[in-house]
């Protein structure tokens, strides 16, 4: 499992750096981006991984999301994978901007061809996660996870589906009730197989909170008004918060009038998201 160091830059005190690896899970060379803080030098600290969108490699976050200087405050590392395997050439994998690279979706596939390689919920949530322990200064347990989006939808099943692995969620933007919307769909259609043959339900977030059993999780969810995929009903929010309601699983829903989809968005509140999580992480 060893990485490579593809790019290092000092930034609030702390390193920007990106790593490349060969991913046993995923088949493929992967990359992820980290961000270490100062305080890495005297102490282990605790991390927060985040997962991005449809169309995104692990650049977009650490170069629109200027999470580094709240990284460098609360002192937490962040983790932050691509959003596919990559450069396999399997059949299709380019042909869609929402389907195949750059759109994963963090589901383990069922069908072919993509069950052999689309499987970045493992990914996820043991790979990356041992490679990190494996090799950081890091409080090995003591993390989080958030995302965008899709990677919205991919922190929250993570976290549901592993109760007690990650201290506390929260997404941006996610797409909650993916069996329910055009992206969603497709996506499952693709690497689960047709919903009526295969468990859509274990990788939809509105349907998991359903059946959440584990230690206490506040879903911590941010949401631009001014959206145009909430607009377009890719997201569905309200359908977690009755979802949330009916299992009486707490969620906090913050709506951020005149705000859109982008990391323009994304960079005006990721500081309250790293708070919320430090908080979780410091105990
Ligand atoms: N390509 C799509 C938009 C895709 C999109 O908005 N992707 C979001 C995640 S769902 C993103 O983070 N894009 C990368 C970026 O803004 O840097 C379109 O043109 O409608």
């Amino acid at each position: 499992m060893a990485l490579v160091e593809i790019s290092k830059y000092k930034s609030f005190g702390g390193f920007q750096k990106v790593f490349s690896h060969k991913s046993k899970i995923l088949g493929c060379e992967m990359k992820f981006g980290i961000y270490l803080p100062s305080q890495i030098e005297d102490k282990k600290l605790p991390v927060i991984y985040w997962l991005s969108g449809l169309t995104c490699s692990e650049a977009n976050f650490i170069e629109k999301s200027g999470a580094q200087r709240y990284a460098q405050e609360y002192g937490v590392v962040i983790v932050n994978p691509d959003t596919s395997p990559r450069g396999l050439n399997i059949s299709g994998d380019k042909d869609n901007w929402d389907f195949g690279e750059g759109a994963g979706f963090y589901v383990d596939a069922t069908e072919e061809p993509w069950k052999k390689n689309y499987n970045m919920f493992s990914y996820v949530t043991k790979e990356l996660i041992e490679i990190i322990s494996t090799n950081f200064n890091v409080i090995e347990g003591t993390q989080s996870i958030m995302g965008h989006s899709m990677g919205g939808h991919g922190a929250l099943i993570c976290a549901l589906k592993n109760p007690g692995l990650y201290q506390s969620v929260s997404a941006f933007a996610p797409i909650c009730n993916p069996s329910k919307c055009a992206w969603g769909r497709k996506a499952f259609e693709g690497y689960l197989g047709p919903q009526e043959t295969s468990n859509w339900s274990d990788w939809d977030a509105t349907e998991l909170v359903k059946v959440y059993n584990g230690p206490p999780l506040c879903l911590f969810i941010d949401q631009g008004a001014a959206d145009k995929f909430l607009q377009e009903e890719q997201l569905l929010p309200n359908n977690l918060v009755e979802a949330c309601k009916i299992a009486k699983v707490p969620i906090i829903l913050n709506k951020r009038e005149g705000y859109d989809h982008s990391y323009f968005y994304i960079s005006s509140f990721i500081g309250e998201h790293i708070k919320h999580h430090s908080g979780y992480l410091q105990k």
